[in-house]
């Protein structure tokens, strides 16, 4: 019976705390990573194959995981992207019409390892308390001495460019050959709806590799540049950072999102720092300084933009904040054509308060 699956798992927190839960499926396994939580009640599809999450242990904070099985259209990538999964209740049964398989097949073809059964608000509170830090999840549970030694040689988040390891190899085109506009976006963890949002405002894309330079995006003759979202510190990405500048230097449109926002930041001499736990989930508040209103929106990230440093640029403007801590949520360049947030406006998961932003980088390419 598949509720009687009961292969014994722990994890254990860099700082030596353990907590302790059930192997999915009933599988040997060990998986090291930065433990994160994200309070989205939907979307876990969306979230487990978000390049942004490359090399993090996922804490759900949902009760119920896979009860609406997977629709092979609700990915952000070509396969699943988190190092590991930890939840509270698995479901192994699913209900949705929609739905074309199980979670638990679709994680097993994409060998990832999970573990069920967890406290999980035992452990997002001491996320919430001691920070995000690295962990290993692992059915090896006699073997608490030699996980340790491995965790310790597990790098830290800080410093850790991982762009490069969910880029795109090669140049690809996304979208309508014929379309008015044309984009190039830098991959550097790009998720789909990006791009299907851009492509359906009349753009055609080509997706350039992590460290492609500004002459080969300039070939293809752009009307607009992108930066996408992705994984790891953006202080190491110095090639996507060189390209920033050299396309502010032209003042040619450019729209940032998540680590884009983070690059170009760095791009104007403003720092990033590694927060205290981040923000991940489809329902934090941010607020529009330039229109005084309010979005819901979709984010994910363990970094961010130095608040007084871009407040003191003579060339920056920052135009949204987040609420709840009043961290940078959005920054714009005062006399260049260049806009960038640290959230998500193609959601997927999330709210669509902010897709206005994909409009707003249209009618920049526009002026
Ligand atoms: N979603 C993202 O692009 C995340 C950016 C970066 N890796 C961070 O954690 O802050």
């Amino acid at each position: 019976m598949k509720y009687q699956k009961k292969q014994k798992a722990i994890i254990l927190l860099a700082d030596g705390t353990i907590f302790y839960g059930k192997a999915v499926g009933n599988k040997q396994g060990t998986a090291f990573g930065e433990v994160c939580f994200n309070t989205g009640m939907t979307g876990y599809q969306e979230i487990f194959t978000d390049p942004s999450y490359f090399g993090q242990l996922m804490v759900t904070t949902n009760a119920h995981i896979g009860n609406y099985g997977v629709n092979n259209e609700e990915v952000e990538s070509d396969s699943v992207k988190i190092a590991g999964l930890i939840c509270k209740n698995f479901s192994y049964d699913y209900s949705r019409p929609a739905a074309d398989g199980s979670l638990e097949s679709f994680l097993d073809e994409n060998k990832l390892f999970a573990i069920s059964d967890v406290d999980t608000r035992a452990l997002v509170s001491y996320i919430r308390d001691n920070g995000a830090m690295n962990a290993v999840i692992s059915t090896d549970v006699d073997n608490i001495e030699g996980l340790k030694k491995q965790l310790a040689e597990v790098p830290d988040m800080v410093g850790l460019e991982l762009a490069s390891k969910v880029s795109t190899k090669e140049p690809y085109y996304f979208g309508d050959e014929n379309a008015t506009y044309k984009v190039a976006a830098l991959d550097i963890g790009i998720k789909k709806n990006i791009l299907r949002n851009i492509a359906s405002r009349d753009a055609y894309i080509k997706v350039f590799p992590y460290n492609a330079k500004f002459e080969d995006l300039e070939a293809f003759k752009p009307d607009g540049y992108f930066l996408s979202n992705g994984p790891g510190d953006p202080e190491p990405l110095v090639e996507a950072q060189a390209l920033a500048k050299e396309i502010i230097k032209r003042d040619l449109p450019l729209f940032g999102i998540c680590l884009g926002h983070q690059v170009i930041a760095l791009a104007n001499g403003v720092s990033t720092y590694k927060m205290h736990h981040g923000h991940r989930g489809i329902n934090h508040p941010i607020k529009n300084l330039l229109t005084g209103k309010g979005e819901i929106t979709s984010q994910n990230h363990g970094f961010a933009v130095n608040r007084e440093e871009a407040e003191a640029h003579p060339d920056l403007k920052v135009t949204h904040i987040h609420l709840n801590d009043h961290t940078v949520a959005g920054l714009a360049m005062k006399n260049k054509n260049c806009f960038s947030v640290q959230y998500h406006p193609e959601a997927s998961p999330g709210p669509h308060d902010s897709s206005y932003l994909f409009d707003q980088f249209i009618e920049n390419i526009k002026k």
